[in-house]
């Protein structure tokens, strides 16, 4: 095995640890995915190009063979039905009884009551380690008012930071905000990351692959907080590089070099361009 060399950017006492990178491309986890019909083929080709492995299942007799031969398991509510709700919960707990690091992703749930429902649901049924929305689904998990629209962040006034430190504290795990800013905290931490570019925002399916991507990244480190900052630098930085080489807004060439990157981005790139800070 390669030797690893730390690359530890501490920043106002919060470590990030940009090796988990390449950590992951040895490693090469396999991450369990309950995925939606509209992203999955995005999902699963954007943990590949990163460096991990995908597997996707829509059947509940495999339930516990996917959870034990897997090491993260990312559950996206993208477009349920209820059949694939008593899937979820299964492999939710299966998540659990196996310690596997459990990703949920919210879709909507801030503009869809039943979703909210739903999900609140699951959420006192099994514990997840991570949740990863944008603005308006953080805000509806943490019971802030909010405008979202729809599977998008939507608007709202609140201070995002708060919100995503009520929702950690309020689901007990960590949250990432996602958006112009990602926001990320466990609780009592709250760190930024001002990296990425607006087109991610042409692209349905850019949420769902970095909450797999937090996935892959969580099943290679013991510390989830550090994970999901490590997987939030790594997937901006990748979309921000993809950007600056466009000379127009092309949301077809950017998701197509968005995979391409997430294979090429490095650990120096992601040292270089970083730009995150700790909110006081
Ligand atoms: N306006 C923006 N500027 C920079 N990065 C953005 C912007 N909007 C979204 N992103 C990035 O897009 C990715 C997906 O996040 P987001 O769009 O919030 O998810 P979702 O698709 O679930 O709404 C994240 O990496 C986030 O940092
Ligand atoms: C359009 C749509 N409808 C239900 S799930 C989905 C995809 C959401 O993807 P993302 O949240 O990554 O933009
Ligand atoms: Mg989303």
């Amino acid at each position: 095995m390669a030797f690893l060399v730390p690359v530890l950017i501490i920043i106002g006492g919060s470590t990030m640890q940009l090796e988990l990178l390449d950590r992951l491309r040895q490693i090469n986890p396999i991450v369990f995915n309950i995925s939606n019909f509209v992203t999955v083929q995005d999902v699963a080709n954007g943990i590949n190009a990163i460096g991990a492995s995908p597997i996707m299942s829509e059947e509940i007799n495999e339930a516990q063979e996917m959870v034990q031969l897997s090491s993260a398991v990312a559950l996206n509510l993208g477009a349920f039905t209820m059949p694939q709700i008593e899937q979820i919960r299964t492999v939710g707990h299966l998540a659990n009884q196996c310690r596997k690091p459990l990703i949920l992703d919210p879709v909507a749930v801030g503009a869809v009551q039943y979703r909210h429902n739903v999900v609140l649901e699951l959420l006192n049924d099994f514990d997840v380690d991570i949740i990863r929305g944008n603005a308006g689904e953080i805000a509806a998990l943490a019971g802030v008012d909010w405008h979202a629209k729809g599977i998008d962040a939507g608007n709202g006034e609140d201070d995002i930071a708060a919100i995503v430190k009520l929702c950690a504290q309020k689901q007990q795990c960590v949250v990432i905000l996602s958006g112009t800013i990602d926001v990320i905290s466990d609780g009592k931490q709250v760190v930024k990351i001002s990296n990425g570019t607006p087109l991610f925002q042409l692209h349905v399916g850019s949420g769902d692959m970095l909450t797999s991507i937090v996935g892959a990244f969580a099943a290679v480190s013991g510390d989830y907080f550090v994970a999901a900052q490590s997987a939030c630098a790594v997937f901006a930085i990748a979309g921000q590089l993809v950007a600056e080489r466009l000379n127009a807004e092309l949301p077809g060439t950017f998701a197509v070099q968005l995979m391409d990157e997430l294979h090429l981005i490095t650990v120096d790139e992601v040292q270089r361009n970083l730009k995150m800070e700790v909110v006081k």
